[in-house]
C-alpha cells in the first residue's frame, strides 16, 4: 500500500500522459478485439456466402484496424520513452536539492558513492514502473478483461477454464515475489558498496598507490563484485524456473483452446470462424498475462529502489522557523550556555556544560588537543548539529536569537583542508556570491592573500580539476577564504585556514583580515601559539 501512495504522488507532472496512453491501450485493444471479430465475419459469412468485392472490403477493414494498431503502439512507445526520461530528471533534482536539507554528522550517514549509485540505479528502477510498466499494467489489464468478455460471448466454458489458470498464476507470482525483493535488495546494497569503493579509490588514488594498496582494493572490489554476480544468478535462475512455470501453464491452456475447438468442429458444435477467434483470443489473453509476467518483476525491484531512495529523504535539517533567512545588520555576539554534546547515543560527550560569551567584534583564537571539540564548537554555531542540553545564542545591539539554520546568512564559515570544486577559480568565487563584481573578486584575493591568482597565464578563468587540482595546498585554502569573504557575515568560524601557509603568509593574511574587518567577529582554530597571539582572546577548549 505504502508503494502504492508513493507512486501515486509522484506521478505528478505526467498524469496527463499516462491517461493518454490509457486511452490509447484501450483504443488498441478495441481493434485488436475488432480484428478478431472481422476475421470471424470474413470465415464463416463472407468466404462462404459473400460476393468478391463484400471480401475485398472485409479485407481492407481488417488491414486498417491492423495499420491502426500499429501506430497507436508506436505513440504509445513514444509517450512512454518521454514520461520516463521527464520522471527520471524530476526525481534526480528532487533527491538531489534533499542532499542540501538532510542532517549532518548522523552516525547513519549515507556512503558519498551509495548516494550516487542511488541517484542513477535506483532513480531509473522507479521511473521506469511508474512511467512504462505501471501505465502498461493497467492497459494489460483492460485487454485481458476484453479478450476474456468477448471469449466467454463465443464460448463461456473455455473462457472460464482459460481464466481459472490466473489464481494459479497469482500464487506462483506471490511466492517468488518475497525472495525477489531480498535478493534485489542485496543486489543493490551490493552496487553501492562496489560505487564507494571505486570513488574513494579514484580520490585517494595516490594514497592508495603510496600505501601500495591497490591490491587490497581490488581484492575488496572483487569480493563484492563475486558476491554480487551470485546473487544476479540466483534471481535469474529464479526469473527462469518462475517463467518456465507459468509458460507451461499458458502453454497447456493454448493447447486446450485447441483441442477443444478441434473438438467442437468435428461435432459441428462451433463453426471455423469461431475456431479462428478462439485462437486468436487465446493469444489475446495470454500476451497481456505473459506481458504482466514481465512487468511484474521490475515493479518489485522497484520497491526495493523507492525503500532506499525513501532512506534519503528522512531526518531534515531541523530549522525553527519559517525557513526565511534572517539578517542582521548590528555587530553579533554569540553566547554558548552549558552546552553538552555527543554525537551519537552510546559515544562519550565531546562537550560537558560548555559555556563561553563571544563578544561582538572580538577576535578569537580557539586552541586544543586535536580532538578535543574545536570543530564540533563551529558546528554547534551554524546549527549542523543542536546541544543535547544547553543554548547556543547569537545577540547583538536588541537583537537575540538562538542558533538555527535562519542565521546562516550571518555566519562566513571556512573549514579545513581543500574544499574547492573542479572549474575557474571565478567559478569558486561565485560559489559563495553570484553576483560579486570583477572589483569584489580581485579585493577578496587580495585580502586573502591570494594574488598569486593574477600571476596565472589564465589569471581567474584558471580551469582546476577536482578538489582545486592544479595548485598547491596553501593556494587552494587562500582561494577557500577568498571564497568566504565574499559572503555577507558579522561572525566568521575559520578552521585552521593557515595551516598550510608560510610564517610570513600567514602573518600577512591575519593582519589584512582583521584591519579588513575590524567589527567582524572573528573565531579562529588554530595550533600556531603565534597566531593566537594576534588575537583578542585565547579560549582553550
Ligand atoms: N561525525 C562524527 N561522528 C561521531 N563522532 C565525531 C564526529 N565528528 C567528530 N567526532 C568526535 O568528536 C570529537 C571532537 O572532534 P572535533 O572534530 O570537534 O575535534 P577537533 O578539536 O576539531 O580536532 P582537530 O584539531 O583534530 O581538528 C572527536 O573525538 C571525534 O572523534
Amino acid at each position: 500500500m505504502k508503494y502504492a501512495r508513493w507512486f501515486i504522488d509522484n506521478s505528478r507532472g505526467i498524469r496527463l500522459n499516462i491517461l493518454v496512453r490509457i486511452m490509447a491501450g484501450l483504443l488498441q485493444t478495441g481493434l485488436a478485439l475488432c480484428v478478431v471479430w472481422l476475421s470471424k465475419r470474413l470465415i464463416d459469412d463472407v468466404a462462404m456466402r459473400g460476393t468478391m468485392s463484400e471480401m475485398a472490403v472485409q479485407a481492407l477493414l481488417i488491414a486498417a484496424a491492423v495499420v491502426a494498431g500499429v501506430s497507436i503502439r508506436q505513440l504509445n512507445q513514444y509517450l512512454a520513452n518521454k514520461a520516463f526520461i521527464k520522471k527520471v530528471a524530476e526525481l534526480r533534482l528532487a533527491i538531489f536539492s534533499q542532499l542540501f536539507n538532510r542532517r549532518l554528522f548522523e552516525a547513519n550517514d549515507i556512503h558519498s558513492g551509495d548516494v550516487t549509485s542511488r541517484m542513477a540505479k535506483d532513480i531509473d528502477a522507479v521511473s521506469e514502473t511508474l512511467a512504462v510498466q505501471l501505465p502498461q499494467v493497467v492497459v494489460m489489464t483492460i485487454q485481458l478483461v476484453g479478450a476474456f468478455l468477448l471469449m466467454r460471448w463465443f464460448d463461456s466454458r473455455l473462457a472460464w477454464a482459460l481464466i481459472l489458470i490466473t489464481p494459479l498464476a497469482i500464487i506462483i507470482g506471490k511466492y517468488i515475489s518475497h525472495r525477489l525483493k531480498r535478493i534485489t535488495l542485496s543486489i543493490r546494497e551490493d552496487e553501492s558498496r562496489i560505487m564507494a569503493r571505486i570513488q574513494e579509490s579514484v580520490e585517494l588514488n595516490v594514497v592508495l598507490r603510496a600505501l601500495q594498496g591497490e591490491r587490497w582494493m581490488q581484492d575488496r572490489v572483487e569480493e563484492l563484485q563475486d558476491r554480487q554476480t551470485a546473487n544476479y544468478i540466483r534471481r535469474s535462475r529464479f526469473m527462469v524456473f518462475s517463467r518456465f512455470a507459468l509458460g507451461c501453464t499458458f502453454g497447456l491452456g493454448y493447447m486446450l483452446a485447441f483441442v477443444w475447438g478441434a473438438y467442437g468442429l468435428r461435432t459441428g458444435a462451433i463453426t471455423f470462424g469461431v475456431m479462428t477467434s478462439f485462437l486468436q483470443l487465446v493469444g489475446q489473453i495470454q500476451q497481456p498475462i505473459l506481458s504482466l509476467l514481465g512487468a511484474f518483476p521490475s515493479i518489485i525491484y522497484s520497491t526495493a529502489s523507492i525503500d532506499r531512495l525513501k532512506e534519503m529523504e528522512h531526518g531534515e535539517e531541523k530549522q525553527s522557523c519559517d525557513g526565511e533567512d534572517i539578517t542582521t545588520r548590528t555587530l553579533l555576539g554569540i553566547r554558548m550556555d552549558n552546552v553538552t554534546f555527543r554525537y551519537a547515543k552510546g559515544d562519550r560527550e565531546v562537550m560537558s556544560n560548555f559555556s563561553h560569551d563571544f563578544h561582538p567584534g572580538t577576535k578569537t583564537a580557539i586552541l586544543g588537543t586535536t580532538g578535543a571539540g574545536k570543530t564540533t564548537l563551529f558546528r554547534l554555531i551554524l546549527n549542523f548539529i543542536q546541544p543535547d542540553s544547553g543554548e547556543v545564542t547569537f545577540y547583538g545591539n536588541g537583537f537575540t536569537h538562538a542558533a538555527d539554520k535562519s542565521l546562516r546568512k550571518n555566519v562566513v564559515f571556512v573549514p579545513q583542508g581543500n574544499t574547492l570544486i573542479s572549474g575557474t577559480i571565478r567559478n569558486n568565487l561565485l560559489m559563495a556570491k553570484p553576483d560579486a563584481s570583477d572589483e569584489e573578486l580581485h579585493t577578496a584575493l587580495h585580502t586573502s592573500c591570494a594574488d598569486f591568482v593574477f600571476d596565472l597565464p589564465q589569471g581567474i578563468d584558471t580551469v582546476l580539476s577536482e578538489h582545486g587540482g592544479g595548485l598547491s595546498e596553501g593556494q587552494a585554502q587562500r582561494i577557500a577564504i577568498a571564497r568566504g569573504l565574499l559572503r555577507p557575515g558579522a561572525v566568521f568560524l575559520l578552521d585552521e585556514i593557515s595551516s598550510a601557509l608560510d610564517e610570513d603568509t600567514e602573518r600577512a593574511l591575519f593582519s589584512r583580515l582583521f584591519a579588513t574587518r575590524p567589527s567582524t567577529t572573528i573565531l579562529l582554530i588554530t595550533h600556531r601559539k603565534k597566531v593566537a597571539s594576534l588575537c583578542d582572546e585565547r579560549l582553550e577548549i
